[in-house]
This record gives C-alpha cells, structure tokens and sequence, in this order.
C-alpha cells in the first residue's frame, strides 16, 4: 500500500512522514527530496534557473512513477502536488494507494513558515507573519478543493508529531 501525505507547507508532511514509516515499518520517500536526486538540484535552485513550470512538469512525471510501485511506502507529497495537473485525480484512482489530508490552521502553518521559510522558494520573500497569514489566506482558498478531496482528513493543529501519527495510524486501520 501507498499512504500519501498531502497539505499545505509547513503543514508536517515531511517530518510526519519519515515517523509514520518507521512506525508502519514502511519505506519512507519525500517527492521533493526524489526530484532534487533525479535533477541534482535543490528545489529552489530548481524554480531559480528552471522555472516553476518546469518543476511542476518534473513533480508530475515523478509522481506517476512513484504511484506505480507496489511495496508499502509512505509518500509525502510537496504542497502544490495535489494542485496542478491531474496529480489529485492519480492519487485519488491509483490502486492500493490512501490519501490523506494534514489539516492546519492559518496561524499554525503561518507560525511555522516564517522561521522556515528559505527552502520554499514561494513564500520566501515574505518578511512578516501577518504577510504571511495573508498570503497563506488567500493561497489555501485555491487549494483546498484540491486537498479536501483526500480519503482520510487528520487536523495537526496543536498536537505533538507523536500525537498526529498516532490519529493517523487509527483512522488507517
Ligand atoms: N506537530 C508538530 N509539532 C511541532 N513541529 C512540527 C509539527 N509538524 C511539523 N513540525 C515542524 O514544522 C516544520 C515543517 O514540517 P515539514 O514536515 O517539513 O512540513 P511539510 O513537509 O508539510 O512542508 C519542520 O521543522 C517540522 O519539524
Ligand atoms: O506548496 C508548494 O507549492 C511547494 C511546497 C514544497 O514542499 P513542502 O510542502 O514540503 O514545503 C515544495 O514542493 C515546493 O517548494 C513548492
Ligand atoms: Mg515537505
């Protein structure tokens, strides 16, 4: 089985990932760390000399490749994955694959993103934690239908990673 990790940045994908994979006894594969060893490049370097258009072509090609594997693997997602392309609807018909939804308030995930914001090349620039509320605000309005439409939806706000995995593991099983 695949359990994908989908939500916004910031939002634990990453992070919860790798423990729930240990947990599980899964493997453990980040789309974006697979794409910055396929193109040996970071992903900021990536959007700098390639283009976001570019990078979302690559994080489509990927994750097609990725979803076609049979062993147990959680697979944390960047982001955008769930947004562009027709990744949701791959998610949401690949076989033996689960999808779900790390949910996190505004003022969580804008909290976070402002101490770790350097690798995320899209909200970088942006220099206070009321900016970014309100970038966030406004960019999650475009990405929650693509989001919401995951199997199984956890909330993460408040919670410990050891909390999370934890509801994760009983809404799976
Ligand atoms: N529930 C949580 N409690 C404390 N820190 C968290 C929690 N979830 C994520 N983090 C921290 O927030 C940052 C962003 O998490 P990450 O897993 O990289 O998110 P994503 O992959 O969704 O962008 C990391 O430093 C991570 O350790
Ligand atoms: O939300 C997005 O569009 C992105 C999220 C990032 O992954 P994380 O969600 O793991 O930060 C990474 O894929 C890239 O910077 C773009
Ligand atoms: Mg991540």
């Amino acid at each position: 089985m695949i359990i994908v990790l989908i939500g916004y940045m910031a939002s634990g994908k990453t992070s919860l990932g790798k423990k729930l994979a240990e947990k599980l006894n899964y493997d453990f594969i980040d789309l974006d760390d697979f794409i910055e060893e396929k193109e040996k490049s970071s992903v900021s370097e990536v959007f700098k000399t390639k283009g976001e258009i570019y990078f979302r072509k690559q994080e489509s090609f990927y994750l097609k490749e990725l979803l076609k594997d049979n062993s147990n693997i959680i697979l944390s997602v960047g982001g955008g994955t769930p947004c562009y392309s027709n990744n949701m609807e791959l998610i949401l018909n690949a076989d033996d694959v689960t999808s779900i939804y790390l949910k996190a308030s505004i003022s969580t995930l804008a909290s976070k993103l402002i101490k770790k914001k350097a690798k995320r090349p899209l909200i970088a620039h942006i220099e206070t934690e009321e900016a970014m509320e309100e970038f966030i605000g406004k960019h999650l309005f475009e990405r929650i239908p693509f989001y919401s439409q995951a199997e199984i939806k956890v909330i993460v706000d408040n919670k410990t990673k050891d909390d999370i995995v934890e509801d994760i593991i009983l809404e799976l099983f």
